[in-house]
């Protein structure tokens, strides 16, 4: 159960009221205000977690600085020990953490277990990943550029920022949290995670587990409160060397307020999945199910918009619709395909684009239906451009499909997007798939499969609204260093063997 055996010291003085973590303890804050966290199932607040002071950041940032100067003359070896120790202790405790995934987020158990294990991984490929790239830096001689001689040697290294700042969504709280968190500490910075309120409690426990990993005391800290009142604090904090963030809208403010530091910013997506005449119909319907309901649809990379031929329209609509019908609606401890929604104003937006499209007249392949959080899989065929669900994500289980009649519409609908994260091409002609991914202004487009982030080492990244930088592993770990280069000045030009 959350909050028990060795997760006890989180909790105060009731099962549900969990602490921060500041400079190595677990700690009640001074404002005595709590967040409560809403179960999206019962509609109950589940847990409450401590609603922290600017006070108690400026500590944290304080420590953070303190800690990060000792860790970075930490041998690379030892960073890595020490991941791969959290690593291990976080699969371990697998089944609390994902039973708060569950509780907070209504992430079906299987998957909350899925996320947790993934988390897991993503922490020990990290900390090999960082002992290679991070153990090898550049040798250059001067006489390669025009006019020198051999008289310069620039030796380079990759150096830390200092305190990174991580910031991951409600969707993934354990493991895009842990995408910002291990880079940054192999990379040799400290970090301060502001976890999203739904799915605090589950981030807190992680977090738990890289202190029984023994990380040094202030390097790894964790402040909770709302977004929307802790949130300029601590993205315009003069303490902060980097800002890792992963959500919607609200990257996009963050970018404009943040100060001159590196940023990695992985927001919203409409992912297009588009689907030509020779595609494989059946590969095409079994993605869509997996891309655009997988944890009812609430994945940034999820498929938020099918464009398919007019000429095989109606069979991929007939295929999809009868795996739509299997789908299985109900609790996250059920495992069911289709969970509540996050919170009832997610609900609410959502049902908002349902009814705009259903007012403009978009073909129902299901009955619309919804019960607290919890709406049915809905699929929206001859969806219009003038339509919102056209162009907006839902997050929600709500798929709208546009029929075209040529490749050049398909991609002018997925470019006057004003997101750019991820697409798909279904073809068997794969030199067509190759000059639409060309002509596609995504980051990443898949051919022949939904799109995904993972494996967890591939780069990651969106273009226009959908982000800034790239992230993957290795990505993700360059990014939160920088470049350091000593030049040896030679008194006379010296070839080697010359
Ligand atoms: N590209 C990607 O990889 C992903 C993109 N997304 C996008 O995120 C959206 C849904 O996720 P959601 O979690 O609701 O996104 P939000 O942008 O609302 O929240 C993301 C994080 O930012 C925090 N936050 C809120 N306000 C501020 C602020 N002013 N300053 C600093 N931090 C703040 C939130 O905390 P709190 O919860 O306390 O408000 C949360 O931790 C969708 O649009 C989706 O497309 C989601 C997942 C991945
Ligand atoms: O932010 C998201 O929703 C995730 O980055 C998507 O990850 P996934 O493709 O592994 O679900």
């Amino acid at each position: 159960m959350a909050g028990t055996s060795v997760f006890a010291e989180l909790v105060d003085e009731d099962t549900t009221v969990f602490k921060f973590y500041s400079d190595g303890e677990w700690k009640k804050s001074t404002s005595g205000k709590l967040v409560s966290i809403i179960n999206p199932t019962t509609r109950k607040t589940q847990y409450k977690v401590q609603a922290c002071t600017q006070e108690e950041v400026n500590k944290i940032i304080e420590a953070a600085k303190t800690a990060q100067k000792s860790w970075a003359k930490t041998p690379l070896w030892k960073r890595a020990e020490l991941l791969h120790k959290a690593a291990a202790i976080l699969k371990e405790h697998r089944a609390p953490i994902a039973e708060c995934l569950v509780k907070e987020i209504a992430k079906p158990a299987k998957d909350a277990v899925t996320e947790v294990v993934r988390s897991g991984d993503l922490v020990s490929y990290c900390a090999e990943e960082g002992v290679r790239i991070l153990g090898e830096g550049k040798f250059l001689v001067s006489d390669s550029f025009p006019g020198n001689e051999r008289t310069k040697y620039c030796l380079t290294s990759k150096i830390p920022l200092g305190v990174v700042l991580a910031i991951p969504p409600f969707n993934y709280p354990v493991n895009l949290a842990v995408s910002k968190i291990a880079p940054a500490l192999i990379a040799g910075n400290s970090i301060v995670l502001k976890p999203p309120t739904q799915g605090a409690v589950a981030a807190l426990h992680m977090v738990h587990c890289f202190h029984l990993a023994g990380f040094p005391k202030g390097l790894v800290s964790c402040v909770t409160g709302k977004g929307s009142e802790i949130g300029d604090f601590l993205t315009m904090h003069p303490g902060v060397s980097c800002i890792s963030f992963t959500g919607g809208d609200t990257g996009i403010a963050i970018s404009k307020k943040a100060g001159m530091i590196p940023l990695q910013m992985e927001l919203g997506g409409k992912d297009a999945c588009i689907i030509l005449e020779d595609g494989d119909l059946d590969l095409a319907a079994a993605n869509i199910i997996k891309g655009g309901f997988s944890y009812s649809g609430q994945r940034c990379t999820a498929v938020k918009v099918i464009l398919i031929m007019e000429s095989v329209a109606d069979t991929l609509v007939e295929k999809v619709k009868a795996k739509v019908a299997k789908l299985t609606v109900g609790p996250p401890e059920d495992d069911c395909d289709i969970t509540p929604v996050v919170t009832e104003s997610s609900a609410n937006f959502i049902e908002g684009l349902v009814m705009d499209a259903k007012q403009k007249g978009a073909t129902f392949c299901q009955e619309y239906k919804r019960e607290g959080n919890l709406i049915w899989p809905l699929l929206l065929d001859n969806v219009r451009p003038d339509m919102r669900i056209a162009w907006e994500e839902p997050f929600g289980p709500v798929l709208p499909v546009i029929r075209i009649n040529s490749i050049e519409e398909a991609i002018y609908h997925s470019n006057a997007s004003n997101f750019g994260l991820q697409g798909c091409i279904f073809t068997r002609d794969i030199n067509k798939a190759i000059l639409i991914s060309d002509a596609m202004e995504t980051g990443t487009v898949q051919i022949n499969s939904a799109p995904a982030r993972g494996p967890d080492h591939f780069p990651f990244q969106g273009l226009k609204d959908s982000g800034i930088g790239s992230q993957g592993i290795t990505n993700s770990i360059n990014m939160m260093t920088k470049i350091k280069s000593t030049v040896i000045n030679l008194p006379a030009p010296s070839y080697a063997m010359g």
